[in-house]
């Protein structure tokens, strides 16, 4: 489809109209969280209001009406990943929960001693430390696909760490750093060559671009709600069926169980084997409807307009000398974010002082602190787009900096 139409999309997100100080609010966190559409708001509510129950089929009409919708929200988000069905989503809380579960489930009883675990020197620390942890406590080892000075990963490295020994790789989409789009599908082969599994977190993928897990091939690919337009508290983890069926649950308790006795217990089907307990059942169901609300869009319209903003921001930026930029060069497709440095004011200054302004931007290690001990960097300042920022936000953004740099000189 063609452009957003922006100023209409804008009108779905409340919070937009909020003004600090008489001065509009400019948000540009989007790969720390999204804002929220009404229809996802009121998706929440009307559960609340109209069939709020426990869910897995209770006796009652309520529950028979919440079973069905958090049920078929799996199907929605199946559909919307290119995934056969339901048995292969699993409803968690968030990435960071379901790369946790892989590594648990799976690592834990797959991993030993001689085993390597390939992660990219770009790794979120959902992946990087889980991992990490995982390969401690087995006696793996863990290696890192290095990245580039564009914030490439090095595909010859690549090449050459995963190898026979490599029995999971685990890497990023799309970097909440650099922005660079990972060639995901090609980093599958590499592990599929290897007989190694390959695990992508797709936290700043699925909300902004077309992800078809099958054409990738990913063994297993986690993403969150609360980037995609859709609430916090609901997280998925995609998992090939025949993976899922052979690994152990991950946590344990009601629902998750088919049959218990006092000697032991049988597991339910997929995907309700790895979800124990009360699911968050009113944000799986407004998980169901964000999707919706983004495939009206058109997830490639929004990859579009993202990687747009984002080269609008690197095109502005470049018109100083004290801003340093990182990720891919300037005409290179990104995802909808940049990084950057102001020369004279550390990044956590520079984005409290936008605050003054009403611009909300993130500043930090952005959960990736071996890439900023590799950049050379202790923070960044990162600025991220959604369907609902215009090239006039970023605008005001760089005066804001503007007057920041007055300020600091
Ligand atoms: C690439 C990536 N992986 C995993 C996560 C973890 O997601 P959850 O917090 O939903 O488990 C994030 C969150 N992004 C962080 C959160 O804030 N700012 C960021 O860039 C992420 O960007």
């Amino acid at each position: 489809s063609g452009a957003l139409d922006v100023e209409r999309i804008r009108e779905d997100f409340p919070v937009l109209d909020r003004e600090f100080d008489g001065t509009q609010l400019v948000y540009l966190d989007n790969a720390a969280t999204t804002q929220t559409p009404n229809r996802v708001i009121d998706a929440i509510g009307d559960y609340y209001r109209e069939y709020n129950a426990n869910v897995h089929r209770g006796l009652h009409q309520l529950s028979q009406e919440a079973s069905i919708a958090y049920e078929e929200a799996h199907d929605r988000v199946a559909e919307f990943i290119g995934a056969a069905g339901r048995e292969e989503i699993v409803f968690t809380k968030n990435t960071t929960e379901s790369e946790n579960l892989v590594a648990y489930a799976w690592g834990l009883r797959e991993l030993g001693p001689g085993d390597t675990v390939v992660l990219t020197e770009m790794e979120h620390h959902a992946s990087l430390v889980t991992w990490q942890q995982i390969a401690e406590r087995t006696g793996a080892d863990v290696a890192y696909i290095r990245v580039d000075q564009d914030g490439y990963l090095d595909m010859d490295h690549a090449r050459e760490v995963i190898d026979d020994d490599t029995a999971m790789l685990s890497a990023l989409h799309v970097s909440n750093t650099l922005g660079t789009i990972n060639p995901v599908a090609d980093l599958v082969d590499l592990a599929h060559d290897h007989d190694a599994l390959a695990f992508i977190d797709g936290a700043q993928a699925v909300p902004n671009r077309p992800v078809d897990v099958e054409a990738i091939d990913a063994d297993f690919y986690a993403f969150s709600g609360h980037k995609m337009a859709g609430p916090t508290g609901i997280g998925v983890l995609y998992g090939k069926q025949h993976l899922l069926e052979s690994m152990g649950p991950f946590l344990y308790g009601g629902d998750m169980i088919e049959k218990v006795t006092f000697e032991e217990s049988r597991w339910n089907e997929l995907p309700w084997k790895f979800e124990a307990g009360t699911p968050s059942i009113a944000q799986g169901i407004a998980l169901a409807e964000a999707c919706d609300y983004l495939d009206e869009i058109g997830m490639g319209a929004i990859a579009r307009h993202e990687n747009e903003l984002a080269q609008y921001a690197l095109e502005r930026f470049a018109e100083f000398d004290d801003i340093e930029t990182f990720g891919p060069p300037a005409g290179e497709e990104r995802g909808g974010l940049v990084s950057f440095n102001l020369d004279s004011v550390h990044a956590h200054d520079l984005s409290s002082i936008l605050n003054d302004y009403a611009v909300a931007i993130r500043a930090g290690d952005h959960c990736t602190q071996p890439l900023h001990d590799k950049l050379g960097v202790a923070a960044t300042a990162r600025a991220s787009f959604y369907v609902y920022n215009t090239r006039e936000e970023i605008d005001v953004l760089v005066e804001a900096i503007d007057d920041a740099r007055q300020l600091f000189a």
